[in-house]
């Protein structure tokens, strides 16, 4: 049975791995019957521009190729729709495929178990699973920031032109709208070593984040932040960050929030609060499996809506940044439909 597809790649991901996967990828698919578009920004916001667009004239899936990044810009066009997502992760971290469970750096395998599931009679919908989704605007209800109808924070759109973006109204995320994301949002240390890294202007690679945790550890100072679960009680704590996950990993397998299941509707909250040097350089390798959560230092909470206030942190989604606090995320239950996905939980697991 021939579907519509939209191919959506992103050319840069992986240091041109998405480029050189998109030809293969759409001939297996067509080869197996399906008419494929292939949609290619020349930046990311004219990516998603130009997928919306096709989107909206029909299709029966849209399928990424590309990283992190990529897959949360397919998240801003088919995020709270219906049409299924298909992910072919060729980036440098695939923390979103990573927990689903889906192949990684292996566009063939991808693009095979993605004509598995496309195979099926016209009559019949696509196989896709229902995955919880974060939704993170700018402002909160009043734990720091300005409240609803006040104006907000300059915040950035990594979708370009999300509808609703974090920049878009403060409070927004209560009203249903927002920045979609998939795996963590980070702020926070883990932030500002984004912040710095990306400021590096040199071709060092993955090494420019390693200059940029010694560099921000020798000037870190830990963060005052108010924190908000579920409208309950204004915490005000001194934390080194507050990382809230609806994936178990960002930054290429580092299980920051590992007990975060894709399908309970809620975040998993990380909160690693005053920490000295010493502590920092000898819980993070830990971070990889996940056992930094046993550390003294490290609290896990759970919860559906989390409103976050600290000066002067930008936050990250999915790897990219998305605005600076005060900002709200909402757990949206089943926000967007994988295709390809094994039975069983999705998150923890992985
Ligand atoms: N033409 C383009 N189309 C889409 N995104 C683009 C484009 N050019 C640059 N980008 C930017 O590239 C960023 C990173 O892309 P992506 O996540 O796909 O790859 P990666 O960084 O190699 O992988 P990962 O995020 O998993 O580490 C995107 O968030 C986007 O902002």
């Amino acid at each position: 049975m021939t579907r519509e597809i939209i191919l959506f790649v992103n050319p840069t991901a992986g240091r041109g791995r998405g480029a050189r996967a998109a030809r293969p990828v759409a001939d297996l698919l067509r080869t197996a019957g399906h008419r494929v578009r292939t949609v290619v920004g020349k930046d990311a916001a004219e990516a998603v521009g130009k997928a919306r667009a096709a989107v909206a004239e029909g299709t029966d899936a849209l399928i990424a190729v590309g990283g992190d990044g990529m897959a949360g810009l397919a998240l801003q066009v088919v995020g709270g729709t219906e049409v299924p997502l298909g992910l072919v992760a060729v980036g440098t971290g695939n923390d979103l495929a990573r927990s689903l469970g889906l192949p990684l750096r292996d566009p063939r395998a991808a693009a095979l178990e993605l004509t598995r599931v496309l195979a099926v009679p016209a009559a019949e919908p696509l196989r896709a699973t229902p995955v919880d989704l974060g939704r993170v605007a700018a402002g909160t209800a009043g734990i720091g920031g300005p409240g609803p109808g006040a104006e907000g924070p300059e915040a950035t759109d990594p979708g370009g032109a999300a509808p609703g973006s974090a920049g878009a109204s403060p409070g927004s995320a209560a009203a249903g709208t927002g920045t979609w994301f998939g795996t963590v949002l980070a702020s926070g240390f883990d932030s500002r070593v984004n912040d710095r890294g990306n400021r590096i202007r040199l071709p060092l690679g993955r090494f420019k984040y390693d200059l940029a945790i010694l560099a921000e550890l020798a000037a870190f100072r830990p963060i005052p932040y108010r924190i908000r679960l579920d409208g309950g009680e204004v915490r005000e704590i001194e934390a080194t960050l507050v990382a809230v996950g609806n994936g178990p990993s960002y930054g290429g397998g580092m299980r920051i929030c590992a007990g975060a299941d894709m399908h309970d509707g809620l975040f998993q909250v990380t909160v690693v609060g005053e920490a000295s040097r010493t502590d920092l350089l000898r819980v993070f390798p830990r971070v990889y499996q996940g056992t930094h959560l046993d550390h003294p230092s490290v609290t896990v909470h759970r919860a559906a809506r989390v409103e976050l206030a600290a000066p002067g942190v930008t936050a990250y989604a999915d790897g990219d940044p998305v605005g600076a606090l005060p900002l709200t995320a909402e757990c949206v239950p089943g926000a967007v439909r994988f295709l390809g996905l094994r039975a069983g939980p999705v998150g923890r697991s992985s």
